[in-house]
């Protein structure tokens, strides 16, 4: 298969390298002096679920030198979204299938009216890695998984054979007729455990250690739940409660993706995640007390570290 990491970030360039490891032409989209490491140095995984060193690589800034391939995975931050969906436009064709792997639940409605809907997929991953250094990639455990539909339900045979793909690649990949809803449960997790890794600056570990942290993170959930089922997202009342036990099998010393961006000073996507839940309470007039909270504290650093 032909595939396309657009960019080749913490996440792209995981599930990136992983698809290049198995034999598939990858091209990895990048820049700056990650790009150059990659160029270089080629690109380095560690992960528990098996280092890589991929030389060689195919690593551009210019997705017009790529051409149309059969996959894109579609992983910039989400403030990026709209940049990189119009020069992702010269990578596909016909048959191309987008997928985007970004957090939050409003991706999907921002890249299709630039892509096409038919070649729009809707996508969750549950992974935590960051960029460790440019060119290198860290994977904390426990698992890498991605979930991905159309959001309409339909079922896509193009989808569905590229699937296999990843699937014989050893890649923990799920195709589902209930996006919408899979979408919603991933940011159910993520709003949880963004706004309380990165509000308390402390681990999963310390948080559900402590009876105080626990119920906030727990609150953090319910919200996300009831402000999704207020929009029409079919969602058990009592969904926190299943995405708790997810967070009880993550390592003690994991942190959301936001808590490590505060960490490092860079900006943050709070708009999309405690401030979408925010603005879907006001205008569903449901409380959400708590991730009013979250938004308020982590204000001052969504533009990255203030001086
Ligand atoms: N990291 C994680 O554990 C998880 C992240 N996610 C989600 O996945 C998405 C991606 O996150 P993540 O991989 O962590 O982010 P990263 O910042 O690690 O990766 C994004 C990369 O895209 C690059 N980029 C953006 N636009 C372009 C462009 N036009 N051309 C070339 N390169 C470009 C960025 O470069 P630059 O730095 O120069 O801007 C950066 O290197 C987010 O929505 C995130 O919430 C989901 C699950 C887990
Ligand atoms: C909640 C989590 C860890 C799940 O993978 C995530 O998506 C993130 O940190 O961005």
């Amino acid at each position: 298969m032909r595939i396309a990491v657009m960019a080749a970030g913490a996440v792209g360039g995981y599930f990136g390298a992983r698809m290049a490891a198995a034999g598939h032409d990858v091209a990895f989209v990048a820049r700056g002096a990650h790009r150059d490491a990659i160029r270089t140095k080629g690109l380095i995984v560690e992960s528990p679920l098996g280092n890589l060193h991929l030389k060689d690589v195919n690593a551009t800034d210019d997705p017009r030198a790529v051409g149309p391939v059969d996959v894109v995975l579609f992983a910039v931050k989400l403030w990026d979204t709209e940049a990189a969906a119009e020069q992702t436009r010269p990578m596909v064709g016909p048959n191309t299938r987008v997928i985007t792997l970004q957090n939050g639940v409003d991706s999907v409605e921002h890249i299709a009216p630039i892509l096409g809907d038919d070649h729009v997929i809707g996508g969750s991953t549950y992974i935590v890695t960051t960029i460790a250094e440019p060119g290198v990639i860290r994977h904390s455990g426990p698992g890498a998984r991605i979930v991905c539909g159309r959001l309409d339900g339909r079922d896509d045979g193009t989808l569905n054979r590229y699937a296999a793909e990843f699937k014989a690649a050893g890649i923990d990949f799920n195709v589902t007729t209930t996006m919408k809803t899979d979408m919603w449960k991933k940011f159910v997790l993520l709003s949880g455990t963004s706004g309380i890794t990165a509000s308390t600056r402390r681990t999963i570990g310390d948080i559900l250690a402590d009876p105080d942290m626990k119920n906030l993170f727990h609150k953090l959930m319910s919200e996300a739940v009831a402000v999704g089922r207020a929009s029409g997202v079919d969602l058990p009342a009592n969904y926190a409660d299943e995405q708790m036990k997810t967070a009880q099998g993550f390592p003690p010393s994991m942190r959301a993706s936001m808590a490590n961006d505060l960490n490092n000073g860079n900006r943050l996507e709070l708009d999309w995640l405690a401030g979408k839940v925010v603005e879907l309470g006001h205008k569903f007039s449901v409380p959400v007390p708590a991730s009013e909270v979250i938004y308020a504290v982590l204000k001052p650093y969504r533009m990255g570290r203030p001086d």
